[in-house]
């Protein structure tokens, strides 16, 4: 489909000139003082998330501008080809049907029909594994998006997770990692799920290997009953020797597979009426982007935010600060989701590109990331965006400690606002530093559903508007080669046709 790239259109132009005359010089807290209705005009409440971006470098007219810039950019047309399931990855030449994983089932749509086919046949095994209190613990093996969304889904519904059975996830080829949870299993009591959608990664495929080689060691029997395999490759699964197995599809990107059978580790830990509370919350955030128009929809409203900050005020970073112990994983799963898709440097005809794209996403949960580096933040000489993510009601009950907690994420987004004029040196701050609040009323799996297809659309529409295939990954290929071709010298010691520097580090690292 026609898309045309965010530098080639008008409204561009127009936002460069807007930038050069008011935006650069734009001051927040005047912003408020000659708009009464700030706050609430730059407010958006979306399904299971509330979004204040009233504290961000924008006016109406840039806001007008940046969506004239989405509709010349086909935003609209390019989203709604994404929902009728045409082949956007062309890098690849896929389909990108995420959201059909969280859809209802359509009899007519035979996608629709297998997802719900296999979900169905995930949550009963789920229930099973729950039911069975000789499984004691579960032990996810995979990296990227077959490690990433499962293990911040399972740390941020804790409070929900059943009692009796630890989880635990294990990505890295760093052998550490494997044999520090081995330590704590037996084999009878264990669950393996390795997940991974190729069923060839090295980091996946070498742990997976080396369970199975402790489990028969240790005098596992049934690998039936103590491996499970989560996989588009089904066939390489049954070659590994897993006969349980659960399958998705090609056009469910790594990162975006949460929703898949990838999820299961998420449906044991909280059960499939939870799972299924998850994907409605993502399935009301889809309608939202899909429905809504442009200038209430909160994806989109975000995604643009993003391209202002990148292309005209030149952000290199964007902080997250969920202040939620239980979202401390939450940055590690969106700096893949945005930085594994819009990390690109050529559009998505391979032409590149006059203009930044992904900015660096990078946090910690509050209140500890104020002990550490808000320094920065406040102080240093980068302004970067901030994202607070709060939750209303905890999932505790200890007295006093919520609210401090969500003062403390209040009193950061102001202090980066208001500043402090009247001291001088280092006790000044500048302010005027933008953030973003979300309120989320609890941490539920429908909100952490509704949350992350928010930054899914998000990315997507910041992606749309930089013109490039946000679905595919071919950035991280060269590693793979080479590691492939290292790990051979690293056994035999050649170091024919290396430079200096690696064959000098191979060498010192043989030890010889
Ligand atoms: O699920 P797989 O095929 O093992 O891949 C794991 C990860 O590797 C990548 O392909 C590249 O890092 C990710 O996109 C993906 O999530």
């Amino acid at each position: 489909m026609a898309r045309i790239r965010c530098d080639q259109a008008a409204a561009w132009r127009r936002l460069q000139e807007r930038h050069r005359t008011v935006g650069a010089g734009f001051d927040l807290c005047q912003a408020f003082v000659h708009d009464l209705k700030r706050a609430e005009a730059f407010s958006q409440d979306a399904p299971h998330v509330f979004a204040d971006l009233s504290k961000n470098l924008i006016d109406a007219e840039v806001q007008g501008e940046l969506f004239a810039l989405a509709r010349e950019c086909g935003l609209e047309a390019y989203r709604d080809a994404m929902f009728a399931g045409e082949r956007i990855n062309n890098t690849e030449d896929r389909a990108v049907k995420h959201w059909l994983l969280r859809a209802p089932r359509d009899a007519r749509d035979p996608d629709s029909v297998a997802v719900h086919e296999t979900l169905d046949a995930m949550l009963s095994f789920a229930q099973r594994v729950r039911d069975d209190a000789a499984i004691t613990d579960v032990v996810n093996i995979g990296i990227g998006g077959s490690d990433l969304g499962p293990q911040m889904a399972v740390a941020a519904l804790e409070s929900a997770c059943i009692a009796g059975k630890r989880f635990h996830f294990v990505s890295n080829v760093d052998g550490h990692e494997l044999a520090a949870v081995l330590q704590r299993l037996r084999p009878e009591s264990t669950l393996f799920l390795v997940a991974s959608k190729t069923f060839t990664t090295l980091e996946t495929m070498t742990n997976a290997r080396s369970a199975k080689a402790w489990f028969e060691q240790q005098g596992g029997r049934d690998i039936a009953r103590h491996f499970a395999a989560l996989t588009t490759n089904v066939e390489a699964a049954r070659g590994f020797g897993i006969a349980t197995t659960f399958g998705f599809w090609d056009w469910v990107g790594g990162r975006y597979s949460l929703w898949s059978a990838i999820g299961l580790p998420l449906a044991i830990a909280i059960g499939p009426e939870g799972f299924r509370e998850l994907l409605a919350g993502a399935h009301a955030m889809d309608r939202h982007f899909r429905e809504a128009p442009l200038e209430r929809n909160l994806p989109a409203r975000l995604g643009l935010l993003d391209v202002w900050y990148r292309n005209f005020h030149g952000f290199g970073s964007r902080s997250i600060a969920p202040y939620h112990s239980a979202l401390r994983r939450l940055p590690a799963y969106l700096q893949q989701l945005e930085m594994e898709s819009n990390g690109k440097g050529v559009d998505a005809q391979g032409q590149p590109l006059p203009f930044a794209t992904s900015p660096v996403l990078w946090g910690e949960p509050g209140t500890n990331g104020q002990h550490a580096y808000f320094q920065m933040l406040h102080q240093g000489t980068e302004r970067v965006p901030v994202e607070f993510i709060a939750v209303r009601q905890p999932a505790h009950d200890l007295p006093g400690h919520h609210a401090l907690l969500l003062a403390n994420a209040l009193a950061q987004a102001q202090a980066l606002m208001q500043g402090k004029a009247d001291a001088g040196g280092h006790r000044h701050f500048g302010g005027n530093r933008p953030s973003t609040f979300f309120v989320l009323e609890a941490l539920t799996p429908a909100a952490l559903g509704a949350l992350l297809a928010l930054y899914e659309h998000r990315v997507f529409t910041s992606g749309a508007l930089w013109g490039i295939d946000s679905f595919d990954q071919w950035g991280v290929e060269l590693g793979k080669v080479l590691a492939g071709d290292l790990a051979r010298r690293l056994e035999n010691g050649d170091i024919e046709g290396l430079d200096a520097s690696t064959a000098g580090l191979l060498s010192r690292l043989r030890g010889r």
